[in-house]
C-alpha cells in the first residue's frame, strides 16, 4: 500500500504544487490520478520514488516512510513509465529492458533472455529487440517502456501519461494490454492522466484533482459517474458525457442501449 499523509510540495521559487494531500493506494489496485495540466499529478507521482521530496507530510510504502529508504535502491525497485518512453537512445530495445536487472547483478545473458520474454509479453514482435528506440513507432516505444518498468518485477508501477503521445487506436490497444497484464500481475499501479476516459477505463479507483492536488472526488469510476460530487467534477468528467447518457429502447423483444444521439451502442443482456 502507498500512503500519502498530508503531503505538501512548495518549490524553491515559492510555487505550491501540492497542498496537504492525503490518500491511500491499496496494494494490487490501479489508482488513476486525473486532473488538468499543472494540478500536481506528476509531483505526486514522483514523491513515491523520491524524485521529488515533499516539503511537508510523509509518503509511506507498506508502512515505511520513503525517506528512510535509499533513493537509488527505491527507484530501482519501482517501475516508472513516462510519456515519451524515456528510453536510452543509444541502447537497443532489448538492452533498454535488460539494463536495470544487469545493474542489479543479473548476468547479461539471463537479463537479455528475460527481456525478450517481456517484450513478447507486452505485445512487441521480438524481432524488434535489436533495433534502437528511434527505429520504433511511438506506440512500440511505449510498449518497451512498460517492459522496461516490469523488468525488475516491481510491486509498484508509476505511470505518468504513458499513452499520451500516441493516436487513439494505439492508445486503446495499449490500455487493453495494460489491463490484461494487470489481470495477471496484480501490481500496485499509480496512473497519471489528464484523460477522463482513460482514467475511468483503467482505474479501479479514480482521484479527480483540482489545483494544488486538492481532491475534488475519489471513488470507483461507476460511483463518480453516478454521482459527481460537485460542479467541478461534473464539468471535468465531461459535458459531452451527458450527451452520451444511455437510455434503453425495446427492439424486437430485446433491450438495446442507445446513446444521447440515438446511436445504438449495445444490447443489454437479461
Ligand atoms: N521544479 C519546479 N519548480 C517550480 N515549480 C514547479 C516545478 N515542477 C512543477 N512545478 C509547478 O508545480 C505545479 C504542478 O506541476 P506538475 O508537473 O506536478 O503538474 P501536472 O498535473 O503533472 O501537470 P501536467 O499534466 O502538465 O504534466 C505546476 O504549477 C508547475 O508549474
Amino acid at each position: 500500500m502507498i500512503e500519502y499523509e498530508g503531503v505538501t510540495k512548495t518549490f524553491p521559487d515559492g510555487s505550491i504544487a501540492v497542498s496537504s494531500f492525503s490518500f491511500q493506494i491499496p496494494s494490487h489496485q490501479v489508482v488513476a490520478l486525473v486532473g488538468s495540466s499543472g494540478c500536481g499529478k506528476t509531483t505526486l507521482l514522483r514523491m513515491v520514488n523520491r524524485m521529488v521530496e515533499p516539503t511537508g507530510g510523509r509518503v509511506l510504502i507498506d508502512g515505511r516512510d520513503v525517506r528512510e529508504m535509499d533513493p537509488v535502491a527505491l527507484r530501482r525497485s519501482i517501475g516508472y513509465v513516462l510519456q515519451n518512453g524515456g528510453l536510452l537512445p543509444h541502447r537497443t530495445v532489448v538492452d533498454n529492458v535488460a539494463t536495470v536487472p544487469m545493474l542489479q547483478g543479473v548476468s547479461r545473458r539471463e537479463a537479455r533472455s528475460a527481456a525478450v520474454g517481456l517484450l513478447e509479453r507486452v505485445g512487441l514482435d521480438p524481432q524488434l529487440a535489436t533495433r534502437f528506440p528511434a527505429q520504433l513507432s511511438g506506440g512500440q516505444q511505449q510498449r518497451v517502456g512498460v517492459a522496461r518498468a516490469l523488468a525488475t518485477d516491481p510491486n509498484i508501477l508509476l505511470m505518468d501519461e504513458p499513452f499520451g503521445a500516441v493516436d487513439p487506436i494505439v492508445r486503446r490497444d495499449l490500455q487493453d494490454e495494460l489491463l490484461s497484464l494487470q489481470a495477471d500481475l496484480g501490481k500496485t499501479i499509480l496512473f497519471v492522466t489528464h484523460d477522463v476516459d482513460e482514467a475511468f477505463r483503467l482505474g479501479d479507483e479514480v482521484v479527480v484533482l483540482r489545483e494544488r492536488a486538492a481532491i475534488a472526488q475519489s471513488g470507483t469510476p461507476a460511483s463518480i459517474l453516478a454521482s459527481p460530487a460537485n460542479d467541478f467534477v461534473r464539468a471535468f468528467i465531461g459535458a459531452d458525457r451527458a450527451a452520451r447518457a444511455l437510455r434503453i429502447e425495446h427492439v424486437d423483444g430485446r433491450d438495446v442501449a442507445v446513446d444521447g444521439q440515438g446511436t445504438p451502442v449495445g444490447v443489454i443482456e437479461p
